[in-house]
């Protein structure tokens, strides 16, 4: 990329979420990430410079040990002209979601994270032109906390997530409860899986995205505008999945495309492209905690007769689900656990405020700082040291929640055979196909005490939500038994 003739027309708006916006070439398979703040909050050009510096160390240090080369890309930091970034934020402004826009871009410092453009990413340099169909999916905690220090009860059977979208609603972020549920789609198996696939395409809030040569065809723009329109969706994916068969349109081949998509999403969920890499975090068995979430409607559904009982198959150990699963446990002691220690270490820190840079709060992420990650026991001996290694494990653990993953997918040529690529059938083509992770960047030691509020917050509120639902349950027994007697009655 020659910085010195960046033009603002050679890129246009992609995406963003809370705390970054990225723009993406027109022509080449590249993007831009710039870091957003609030108004009014003022950075300096070092501070940002060393922010962006940070996220590409922890992506090279820690994730990819931690999850394999293949799937993660950390970029480089570069320099851009302040002239291109403020044009360029001007050009964008109109197309950004107004929910998004309580914060700004930083136009300031001319830093911002140079990537891969994953939505058109290609494994080959030749096969730029080929048609690619994109699914990002944020598929959040996937398990239910083991740990002893947990005091609410409902926090052993119902999962985060599930929890979550009752506040979620209550508060207008989302109009519906979605079906997803986390632990089935980290189930590794494949009827929870498709399952928890056909939730997330029915209500896709910010945990689906899919993109087509690079544009948005699903998902929601604005959390305020969601799209749920199958047929539309149908068509864009007919060409890729029915590619030379006439399949009437309608209903039928709505269904028809999107049992495709999930089954091909499934398939390269389940698949492994880091052969030979062995991940350094053992949890053991004891790691393991409920297989399914009490609100999963996939679990009550299982209650109707003649649907058969929820297996525990597992994930592979080489796909990125099971890695991706296996750093979120770093959260060992959840919140509540976690929590303590937190305050063990700020009170240390108020003593000592100079230590900050010696325990590496703030980075640098480098090889120590991995190293101290892998410390897995629980055993508290009352030391900062102790406290620390939990703290710093459980930022880890909450980027890897939050965390969301890239599936290309381009059709195979006829002349496929000699590319090297892993590739995925369906029944009527076969695709090419990369996996890879992004927003990896390291959550602060800053959002404990708001992790802590938020977790009592989503469970308490969760709680009253389903007391409530009991109870108005309760009348409804009630009323069925007055019809009862009015029947007997009769009779
Ligand atoms: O707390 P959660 O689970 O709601 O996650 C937040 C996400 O909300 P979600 O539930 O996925 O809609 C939230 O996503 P949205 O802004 O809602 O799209 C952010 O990813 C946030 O991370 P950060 O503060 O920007 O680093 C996320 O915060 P962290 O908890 O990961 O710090
Ligand atoms: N390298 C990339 N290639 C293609 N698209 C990308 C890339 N990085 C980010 N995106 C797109 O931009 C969106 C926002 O990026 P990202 O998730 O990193 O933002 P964020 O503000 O850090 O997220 P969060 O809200 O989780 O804090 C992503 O959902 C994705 O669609």
């Amino acid at each position: 990329m020659d910085k010195a003739k960046m033009d603002e027309n050679e890129w246009g708006y992609h995406g963003e979420g809370n705390k970054s916006l990225v723009v993406a070439h027109t022509q080449r398979c590249v993007v831009l990430r710039f870091l957003k703040f609030p108004p009014n909050r003022k950075k300096t050009s070092e501070e940002i410079f060393q922010h962006l510096q940070n996220i590409v160390d922890f992506g090279k240090n820690v994730m990819k040990e931690f999850l394999g080369e293949n799937y993660v890309h950390c970029g480089e930091v570069v320099q851009l002209p302040l002239d291109f970034v403020k044009q360029l934020c001007l050009k964008i402004q109109s197309e950004r979601p107004e929910s998004r826009c309580d914060k700004d871009l930083d136009t300031l410092s001319g830093y911002a994270l140079c990537l891969p453009n994953l939505a058109r990413l290609q494994t080959y340099h030749f096969a730029e032109h080929r048609p690619i169909l994109c699914v990002e999916i944020k598929p959040k905690c996937g398990f239910i906390p083991l740990s002893s220090d947990v005091t609410h009860e409902m926090k052993h059977k119902v999962c985060r997530y599930c929890m979550h979208q009752h506040l979620k609603v209550a508060t207008g972020k989302w109009k519906q409860i979605s079906k997803y549920c986390p632990l089935d789609l980290y189930s590794g198996n494949k009827q929870r899986m498709y399952f928890a696939l056909k939730s997330l395409l029915q209500e896709a809030q910010n945990n689906l995205k899919i993109f087509k040569n690079g544009e948005l065809i699903y998902g929601c723009k604005d959390a305020r505008s969601p799209t749920t329109d199958w047929s539309e969706l149908a068509h864009h994916l007919k060409p890729f999945f029915f590619p030379s068969n006439g399949l009437a349109s309608g209903p039928h081949c709505t269904r028809a495309v999107i049992r495709e998509l999930v089954r091909v999403i499934t398939r390269v969920l389940l698949s492994g492209s880091d052969k030979g890499w062995a991940s350094a975090l053992r949890l053991g068995p004891g790691s393991r905690g409920p297989c399914v979430c009490e609100a999963s409607p996939y679990r009550r559904s299982l209650r109707q007769p003649g649907r058969s009982s929820v297996e525990r198959s597992g994930l592979p150990k080489d796909c990125l689900l099971y890695k991706t699963l296996q750093v979120q446990k770093l959260d060992l002691l959840d919140i509540e656990g976690l929590y303590p220690l937190y305050r063990r270490v700020e009170r240390y820190l108020e003593e000592f405020p100079e230590q900050r840079k010696a325990l590496q709060i703030d980075g640098p992420y480098d090889e120590a700082f991995y190293q101290k990650l892998l410390d897995l026991s629980t055993e508290d001996d009352g030391t900062v040291a102790f406290a620390l290694t939990k703290v710093q494990q459980y930022r880890v653990a909450m980027t890897a929640k939050d965390c969301s993953i890239m599936i290309a997918l381009s059709p195979c040529l006829q002349d496929a055979s000699s590319d090297q690529r892993p590739v995925v059938p369906s029944s009527r083509s076969r695709f090419a196909f990369s996996v890879s992770v992004l927003d990896l960047d390291l959550k602060p030691y800053e959002s404990i005490p708001h992790q802590y509020k938020l977790d009592s917050k989503i469970v308490n509120y969760y709680s009253k939500a389903v007391r409530t639902a009991d109870a108005t349950r309760v009348p409804t027994r009630f009323k069925e038994s007055e019809d009862c007697t009015l029947v007997l009655h009769k009779v």
